[in-house]
C-alpha cells in the first residue's frame, strides 16, 4: 500500500519529532480501514485547517499501534484524539485513553471520530455518517461531547458490538483482500461459503443483571452489544445507548438456517429483538462459553475464542464528540 501524503507540517508520524502538547486535536489514522481511504482522511484535514484547527496526524503501522500512539497523545496533553477508521480503531483509540486515564488519573482528551472503515457502527449510532469528512470536521470543530462507555470482552474495550455465533465466523472467514476491494459485500460472500458447514454450535450464555440477579440462556448466536446498531445501519436493539452502564445483550436462540432467515428479516426490518426465539436482556456482566473454543469478535475484528466474560466498569466513560442533536443523550458544549 502506498502511503498517503499531506501536508508535512502535519503529517507526523508516531516517531516524528512533533508532540500532541503542540496541537489540540491528534488524529490517529488506520491507512488500511475501508480498503484505504487516504482522499477521505485528506479532505477532513483539510476541511479541519479551514476551520482554523491544527491537527497533528499520526499514522497506525499495523494492528494494536492505536492503543499506546492514543496514550501517548493523553499524556503529551491532547485535548481531542481522533480515531479516523472504522470500529476496530475506534476501540483501539478508546483502549489507548483508558490506559491513560487509569495510570494519571485524570479526565484525558475527548474522542473524536472520523469514520472511514467499512462499517462504522458507533459512528452511525451518533448520529455520523460515514465517508462525509467535511461534515465530521465540522462536528470535531463544534466539539459537542457526550459519555461513551466502551464494554470490556476478557479485559479488552469495545465500543460497539461484541458477538459469538454464526457471525463470528464469518469475521474469521473474511477474505481481506475481498473486504478491501467490496467492504460489506465480502461480509455476505462470507456468510454464503460459511452456510452450508455451519453446524449452530449451542453457546450458554450467564448473565449478571443490574439487581445482581442470574441468569443463564442457551442459544446459536449471542450478541453483547453497547450500541442500538449492528452490521451498520441495522437496529437490533432499539433503545440502547452508548453511554448505558449495562451490556445490551441478545440471545438468539434458535439454530439452524431457517431461523437463521427468520432472523435475518427481522434484523433487516427493525423488528428482531421483539421476535419469537429471541431474548433480550441488560446485564452486568456476561459470561460466555460452549463445548468448543468459538471465535469471538468485536467492533468487526476477530478476538480470540471462548470463554469469554464481558462487563462494563463504571469507571471507564469517555467524553465523545458528536454531532449537535445526534440520538440519545443530549450534548453538552466543551
Ligand atoms: N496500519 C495498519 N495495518 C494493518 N492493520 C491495521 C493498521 N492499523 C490498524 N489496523 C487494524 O485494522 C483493523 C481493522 O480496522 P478498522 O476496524 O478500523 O477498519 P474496518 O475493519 O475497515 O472498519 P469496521 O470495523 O468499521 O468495519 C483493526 O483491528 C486494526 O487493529
Amino acid at each position: 500500500m502506498s502511503t498517503p501524503h499531506f501536508d508535512p507540517e502535519i503529517n507526523n508520524s508516531f516517531h516524528g519529532s512533533s508532540m500532541a502538547r503542540r496541537s489540540a486535536l491528534v488524529v490517529i489514522a488506520n491507512p488500511t480501514a475501508g480498503g484505504g481511504s487516504a482522499r477521505q482522511l485528506a479532505r477532513a484535514l483539510a476541511a479541519l485547517r479551514a476551520l482554523g484547527c491544527a491537527p497533528a496526524l499520526w499514522h497506525t503501522e499495523g494492528p494494536g499501534d492505536a492503543i499506546p500512539l492514543a496514550a501517548r497523545a493523553a499524556r503529551e496533553g491532547a485535548g481531542v484524539v481522533v480515531a479516523a477508521g472504522g470500529d476496530g480503531t475506534v476501540a483501539e483509540v478508546a483502549a489507548g485513553l483508558l490506559d491513560a486515564r487509569r495510570a494519571t488519573g485524570a479526565p484525558g482528551p475527548a474522542l473524536g471520530l472520523l469514520p472511514s472503515g467499512t462499517v462504522n457502527v458507533l459512528a452511525r449510532d451518533i448520529g455520523l455518517p460515514p465517508r462525509a469528512p467535511e461534515a465530521a470536521a465540522r462536528v470535531l470543530h463544534a466539539g459537542h461531547r457526550r459519555v461513551l462507555r466502551p464494554g470490556r470482552l476478557n479485559g479488552r474495550p469495545f465500543v460497539a458490538v461484541a458477538s459469538v455465533g454464526i457471525d463470528s465466523q464469518v469475521v474469521r472467514r473474511i477474505n481481506g483482500a475481498l473486504k478491501k476491494h467490496t467492504g460489506v459485500l465480502a461480509y455476505l460472500w462470507a456468510l454464503v461459503r460459511e452456510m452450508p458447514a455451519y453446524t449452530f454450535p449451542s453457546i450458554t450464555v450467564e448473565m449478571e443483571g443490574l439487581a445482581d440477579e442470574r441468569e443463564t440462556l442457551v442459544g446459536s448466536l449471542v450478541v453483547v452489544a453497547r450500541s442500538r446498531l449492528y452490521g451498520g445501519p441495522l437496529t437490533a436493539l432499539p433503545g440502547a445507548d452508548v453511554g448505558d452502564d449495562c451490556l445490551h445483550v441478545l440471545v438468539l436462540r434458535r439454530g439452524g438456517r431457517p431461523a437463521l432467515a427468520r432472523y435475518g428479516l427481522g434484523l433487516l426490518t427493525g423488528r428482531l429483538a421483539g421476535m419469537e426465539g429471541v431474548e433480550r436482556r441488560a446485564a452486568r456482566r456476561v459470561t460466555l462459553h460452549a463445548a468448543d473454543p468459538l471465535p469471538l469478535q468485536a467492533d468487526g475484528d476477530l478476538a480470540g475464542t471462548l470463554p469469554a466474560v464481558a462487563h462494563v466498569d463504571t469507571g471507564d466513560t469517555l467524553d465523545l464528540i458528536v454531532p449537535a442533536s445526534p440520538r440519545g443523550q443530549h450534548p453538552h458544549p466543551s
